[in-house]
């Protein structure tokens, strides 16, 4: 089976893009996703993301990682997929909806060269109850500020529902190995049914804030837009921010935005890489 892609990335996490239409075959998504997000024996990207007709939106964006699991949302992800369509012409105005599986999400566009630059999009609140992120655990309004201990190492967490399930530990200094080795292990945490995305985050200033993320199906990536704007929701919450935030990820740079109502938005990049066609060789 020939499917046409196009990759893209937002500050560096990659996706590749195809169009429902050329792959109908919803319960063969996962496969598609492991393989062709595979760095050797694939395209290589961190998710993968088919763009599908909606009842209730402009779009339906499905999302996998890149180890084949669905994600509710994915805040770069979404970018990539907005340029995409707009790029390809498959919309003509530059503010539109988009379904997830967290919701019907608002996003819109900049343009340069006729081209989609830079998008925002309406995340919506951060959902803080334990049971709904899920966390197990007996607290019923929030997990903030929660001790947790691995192999003898303490971390204070707080861990919230942005889409998708995301934990922010607050350090002195972003130390990448440090996410590496701790970031599978909170990831697979008892504590967490469904596990957990890990972002480490260290305040410069209040309103400049550096985040290195582990995440859940995908592994160490360059940055995160739903894992940055969950932990400009926390610091925000725990009064370490202002209302309007630049976040440095590894491989770019965000900026997020908290409304009064706590609504949070989130703008940055959308970049091509590619276009070809994946040779997806069907085992059915
Ligand atoms: N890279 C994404 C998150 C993907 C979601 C995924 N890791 C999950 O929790 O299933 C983002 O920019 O928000």
């Amino acid at each position: 089976m020939n499917i046409p892609f196009k990759k893209l990335h937002g500050a560096g996490n990659d996706f590749i893009i195809i169009e429902y239409d050329s792959f109908p075959y919803e319960d063969q998504f996962p496969e598609l996703a492991l393989r062709s997000c595979h760095r050797r024996f694939g395209i290589g990207a961190d998710g993968l993301m088919v763009v599908a007709t909606s009842p209730s939106a402009d779009f339906k964006m499905y999302y996998y990682n890149s180890d084949g699991s669905r994600g509710n949302m994915c805040g770069n992800g979404i970018r990539c997929f907005t340029k995409f369509v707009y790029d390809e012409g498959l919309i003509k105005t530059k503010e539109f909806k988009i379904e997830t599986l967290a919701g019907v999400l608002t996003v819109v566009i900049t343009t340069k060269n006729n081209k989609a630059h830079t998008v925002n999009v309406s995340m919506g609140k951060m959902i803080l109850e334990p049971s709904n992120i899920p966390v197990k655990t007996e607290k019923k309004t929030d997990f903030i500020n929660e001790e947790l201990e691995i192999e003898g190492r303490k971390f204070i967490i707080s861990t919230v529902l942005m889409g998708v399930p995301h934990t922010v530990i607050f350090t002195e200094e972003l130390d990448i190995d440090l996410i590496k080795k701790y970031g599978p292990m909170i990831e697979n945490h008892w504590l967490f049914p469904e596990k957990t995305n890990v972002n480490f985050a260290q305040i410069v200033d209040r309103t400049h804030v550096k985040v290195g993320t582990w995440e859940r199906g995908a592994g160490h990536t360059l940055a995160c837009g739903t894992g940055v704007t969950s932990v400009c929701g926390v610091a925000h919450l725990l009064n370490l921010v202002e209302d309007v935030v630049w976040v440095d990820a590894e491989g770019g740079r965000l900026k997020i935005t908290i409304h009064q109502d706590q609504q949070l938005e989130m703008e940055g990049p959308a970049e091509d890489i590619c276009c070809g066609i994946y040779f997806f060789d069907n085992p059915a």
